[in-house]
């Protein structure tokens, strides 16, 4: 079994750090890493993550590590993460995030700052015994 970790950490930004596009409020990345950082390309081939439809080039395929997409945006959305594997007899996982830009805590937006928003979600990969 290998355990990962797969979400996304949200920061706000201000509108002089993103001039070119005023209405981004916040910088973004989504990602599958290992839990202690370590390499997971032993087992993972490529991540492909796929992004709301009106981001350019909506789907980013990964095939090396950091298996990660950093952007910047204004809203909340699902995005789609499939991980393949070295091993092609595994078949991919896929796997659902729902990017959070602010706290769900009433409180915690009242404070919240430039404080990032962090939501990792820990998982197991289990791989099938070579027959
Ligand atoms: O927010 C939401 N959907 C979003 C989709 C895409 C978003 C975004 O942030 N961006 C698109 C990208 C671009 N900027 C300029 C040109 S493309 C920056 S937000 C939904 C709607 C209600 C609740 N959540």
């Amino acid at each position: 079994m290998v355990p990962f970790i797969y979400g996304s950490t949200a920061t706000p930004i201000s509108k002089k750090d993103n001039p070119s596009d005023p209405s981004h409020t916040h910088k973004w990345s989504v990602y599958v890493r290992g839990v202690n950082g370590e390499d997971l390309s032993f087992c993972i081939k490529r991540v492909t993550i796929k992004l709301h439809e009106s981001f350019a080039v909506p789907t980013r395929v990964i095939e090396s590590p950091p298996f990660e997409v950093t952007e910047t945006g204004w809203g909340e959305f699902e995005i789609m993460i499939k991980i393949s594997f070295v091993d092609s007899n595994e078949r991919p996982v896929t796997l659902y995030h729902q990017l959070q830009l602010y706290p769900k805590d009433e409180a915690a937006i009242q404070a919240q700052g430039k404080k990032p928003v962090i939501i990792n979600h820990y998982e197991e990969l289990v791989f099938n015994e070579p027959t």
